[in-house]
């Protein structure tokens, strides 16, 4: 009917092109995403999703075109534009000596929260690592490790979330609740992109899919 407003863009990925030598990975990709709302990159082995999500990250440089995040450049130096990105690529290195919940406790109030007490439990519940909150991340089998990697980023601030292949290790109840906690997290208008090889999260998050890549060459 038109009377809806229009939401905000969050994300926007301009004519993005990555080439390694000769090679063209990603040839003029652009994507626009806005609170409340999520992208799931998908595409076969290889088709650049990584390459994709590390340009929007800042952690890598794209060869061509440009990316925003909340209409500032996202550039690697600029602790403003990242402070609202939130990441989960691959597997976080974790401090060898700080337990589960000394690392979610220290992640939030680095990001300003002064009293986490109680968002950091209700966080170590959701990914279920009460019984191991204690516990050095060397103790931690690879499915908690990811959840403790997932957690990280649901105890600070952010208006992206970045995924990559976020269902890794996960059984089964494990994706259905983090379609639920991406699901929520939409609600309150954060934005998502995520690569993902699992058609049940996507769906679960009601994800835009965008396919990268084209046939195999
Ligand atoms: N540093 C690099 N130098 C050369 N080629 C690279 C480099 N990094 C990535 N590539 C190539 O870029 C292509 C895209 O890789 P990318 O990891 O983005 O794919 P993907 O879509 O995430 O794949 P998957 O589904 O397997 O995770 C691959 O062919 C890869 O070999």
């Amino acid at each position: 009917m038109g009377t809806m407003a229009k939401r905000k863009t969050v994300l926007k990925v301009s004519d993005l092109t990555k080439s390694y030598g000769d090679h063209v990975i990603v040839d003029k990709f652009n994507l626009e995403v806005g609170e409340g709302e999520a992208v799931a990159l998908t595409g076969r082995n290889g088709a650049g999703k990584s390459t994709v999500l590390r340009c929007i990250i800042g952690a890598d440089r794209p060869t061509e075109g440009t990316v925003e995040v909340c209409g500032m450049p996202m550039r690697e130096t600029n602790p403003d534009v990242r402070r609202n990105v939130a990441t989960v690529i691959d597997d976080l290195d974790f401090f060898p000596d700080l337990s589960v919940v000394e690392h979610l406790d220290l992640l939030a109030r680095a990001h300003g929260m002064d009293d986490p007490d109680a968002l950091v439990d209700e966080v170590l519940e959701e990914v279920q690592l009460v019984p191991q909150s204690g516990q050095l991340p060397g103790t931690l089998s690879s499915g908690q490790r990811r959840r403790l990697a997932l957690a990280t980023a649901f105890v600070r601030p952010r208006k992206l979330l970045v995924l990559d292949e976020p269902e890794q290790r996960l059984d089964v109840e494990g994706i259905a609740w983090l379609g639920r906690r991406l699901r929520a997290d939409l609600d309150q208008g954060l934005a998502i992109v995520m690569a993902s090889h699992e058609p049940s999260l996507v769906e679960a998050v009601r994800a835009r899919s965008v396919e990268l890549g084209g046939p195999r060459g």
